[in-house]
């Protein structure tokens, strides 16, 4: 194995083979342990996009304030699904299909657009041009901004999608998707999120759902992967420990290296890992 491989699979916790049902009940104890320990906190709040990834930590959400709920008898814990386009979303069928799978509790709207685009035009008024990619991630940050808004008022905590096959790359916005409080998905890659899937009978066309941020307007449902010029497949493959093309593992290692600081807080006089 290529010695930075070992270096990234030891640092994302990622293992070449899961049981996908002891991962499920590993993520749903997790987040029910957590809540336990911080009895102020009474919901679970995540962003459906209709996408693979919210639909699986969507659907372990679920499960999780579902059994406390049970075992507890108190009614207010809740999970919260929050729809958040950016205006009308084009595959919003899938974010419904995703959210009546798992059963949401709540679901609340909130369109990003009025706040998005009032900040684009805020920055511009100082003639500073944002460009359609920045703005993407000026979406995200938005979201993440709802995300909390509807935390901070139901006493809840934002629950974030990201995953191995997302962490190597640093494929997210800083603060945006990345700006969360519990990770259930963390450890795992995109194919052992669809096993997981597939145990938890979700609907197929959302697992086998070609993953896309969505975020830009010139290039709308960008494949991942067309972005990134890696296949998750490849992705996968590395975090699993098996050997993929020079071609691609030096791509991945190029974008895990561009994007060290994205998963680390913010960096202080004491931290040396940039170094
Ligand atoms: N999962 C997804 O599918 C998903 C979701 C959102 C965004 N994305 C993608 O993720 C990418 C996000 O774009 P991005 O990474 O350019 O934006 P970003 O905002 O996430 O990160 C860039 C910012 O990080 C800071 N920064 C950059 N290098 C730094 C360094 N060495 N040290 C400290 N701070 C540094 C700067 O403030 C810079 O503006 C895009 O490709 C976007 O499409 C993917
Ligand atoms: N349109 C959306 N509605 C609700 N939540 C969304 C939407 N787009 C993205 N999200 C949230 O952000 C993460 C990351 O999405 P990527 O596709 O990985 O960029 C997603 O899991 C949702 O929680
Ligand atoms: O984060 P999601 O749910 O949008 O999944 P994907 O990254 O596969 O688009
Ligand atoms: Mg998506």
């Amino acid at each position: 194995m290529r010695p930075l491989q070992a270096e990234i699979i030891a640092e994302l916790k990622v293992k070449p083979k899961i049981n996908p049902e002891e991962e499920i009940r590993r993520s749903v104890e997790f987040l029910k342990d957590y809540l336990k320990k911080h009895p102020f906190l009474k919901t679970l709040v995540l962003g459906i996009s209709g996408g693979q990834d919210s639909t699986l930590a969507g659907k372990l959400s679920q499960m999780a304030i579902s059994e406390l709920r049970q075992e507890t008898g108190d009614d207010s814990y809740q999970f919260i699904a929050v729809r958040l386009p950016y205006g009308n979303q084009a595959d919003e069928q899938d974010a419904m299909d995703a959210i009546e799978f798992m059963q949401a509790d709540k679901v609340v709207r909130i369109n990003i657009k009025p706040a998005a685009d009032a900040m684009v035009a805020s920055i511009e008024e100082n003639d500073i041009s944002v460009s359609d990619f920045n703005k993407g991630n000026i979406k995200a940050r938005q979201r993440m901004i709802a995300q909390y808004g509807v935390a901070g008022a139901t006493s809840g905590a934002v629950v974030g999608t990201d995953h191995a096959a997302e962490a190597i790359t640093g494929f997210y916005t800083k603060f945006g998707d990345g700006g969360a409080d519990v990770t259930p998905l963390w450890r795992l890659d995109k194919r052992q999120g669809r096993q997981m899937l597939e145990v938890l009978n979700a609907p197929k066309h959302l697992y086998e759902k070609t993953p896309t941020a969505d975020l830009e307007e010139k290039r709308p449902a960008l494949p991942d992967e067309v972005a990134l010029g890696v296949t998750y497949q490849d992705i996968d493959n590395y975090l699993e420990g098996l050997e993929i093309s020079e071609d691609a593992a030096l791509k991945l290692e190029a974008w895990f290296n561009k994007t060290k600081h994205k998963r680390h807080l913010p960096i202080t006089v004491y931290d040396e890992f940039w170094k």
